[in-house]
């Protein structure tokens, strides 16, 4: 290629990286592919360093800190993380149970799971290697930060079997912890956070993975994206199973009957989780078999088979510092 043609070639790929990388970290909203973002870039870098006399100090490829380097890569979701419809009361949880007797004549029970209070992540594996570790983002697209889940200790790097598996959980902050991090930030006059889950948020939002490991954040895993050739039949021996795996899997959960059972599961926690170390913002409620989850199904975008009940709010807490994930 003639210097006079690179030089022309160069200048067309800055602009258009300039204009890619604005869409995706600024403006929050990619409008080309990472394939062919990264595609673009790499000739970019190859031209550079083989016409060095078109180098320049702002091109995008020199920017350490820059718009570039800023931020996660974004990850889709091969099967999409879903959200959860609400409950308020027991009327609310009669009318689900009512709803799921109509959608099927088989036997179930529910398992009832404390709604941890953190971030959803999504955990891959391939041969029992971590190999990606990710936001829930809007449920189809999230952010890469393999990095700093790493740094969460719950979290294993390594299966004690070579498999393939994606595990969902919620990555949290202790109490414990996040009073530590708050003393400590007003000490040095910075912002708190308002809750641990944002400060969980605002950790997992830093791109130097070192803070995240001193902020000893934690997760519980409580959900396999699971394959019918598994061999698991319920949502409470996937959890055994994911226990058995070196995940750490909440213990505080229950396998109920009726709603009766959820309920005073309910008002258990509802008077227990002061006492907990982590917070939890209410109880997750799933039919237990995966056959009848199966035969339920989903709405547009949330599970038919599960519900979260939430407890009644606490005074509101003055939001001094509130990290939305985007
Ligand atoms: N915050 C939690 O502790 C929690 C959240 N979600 C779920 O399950 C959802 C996930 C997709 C279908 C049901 N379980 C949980 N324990």
């Amino acid at each position: 290629m003639q210097p006079e043609e690179a030089k022309q070639r160069i200048e067309e790929l800055r602009a258009t990286l300039q204009t890619w990388a604005k869409a995706y970290y600024e403006d929050d909203n990619p409008i080309t592919t990472d394939a062919d973002y990264d595609k673009a870039y790499h000739e970019l870098v190859e031209l550079e360093e083989a016409f060095p006399e078109f180098q320049s100090a702002d091109s995008i490829t020199q920017k350490v800190g820059g718009e570039v380097a800023e931020g996660f890569e974004k990850v889709r979701h091969d099967t999409p993380m879903l959200s959860l419809s609400n409950a308020f009361n027991k009327e609310d949880l009669v009318a689900f149970d009512q709803r799921i007797r109509r959608l099927t004549s088989a036997d179930f029970s529910y398992v009832c799971e404390l709604k941890i209070d953190g971030l959803a992540i999504a955990l891959k594996y391939e041969n029992g290697q971590l190999v990606q570790g990710a936001t829930r983002g809007d449920g189809t697209i999230g952010e890469n930060i393999t990095n700093n889940l790493r740094q969460v200790t719950s979290i294993p790097h390594q299966l004690p079997e070579a498999i393939d598996l994606e595990v969902r959980g919620e990555c949290y902050m202790p109490k414990e912890s996040f009073v530590k991090l708050n003393d400590m930030r007003e000490a040095e006059g910075q912002t708190v956070f308002a809750n641990p889950r944002n400060a969980a948020a605002g950790t997992l939002r830093q791109l130097d993975s070192r803070v995240v490991k001193q902020r000893q954040l934690s997760a519980f895993m409580y959900g396999l994206v699971h394959q019918p050739t598994d061999g698991l039949s319920s949502q409470e021996t996937a959890l055994e199973q994911m226990s058995d795996w070196g995940f750490q899997i909440n213990p505080d959960r229950t396998v109920c009957q009726t709603i009766e059972e959820v309920w005073s599961f309910i008002e258990t926690y509802q008077e227990k989780r002061m006492a907990l170390p982590y917070e939890i913002d209410g109880i997750v409620i799933k039919v237990n078999e995966f056959s009848v989850q199966n035969e339920i199904g989903f709405t547009v975008k949330a599970p038919r088979w599960a519900i979260a009940y939430k407890f009644p709010a606490e005074e509101a807490l003055t939001e001094i510092l509130d990290i939305e994930w985007t």
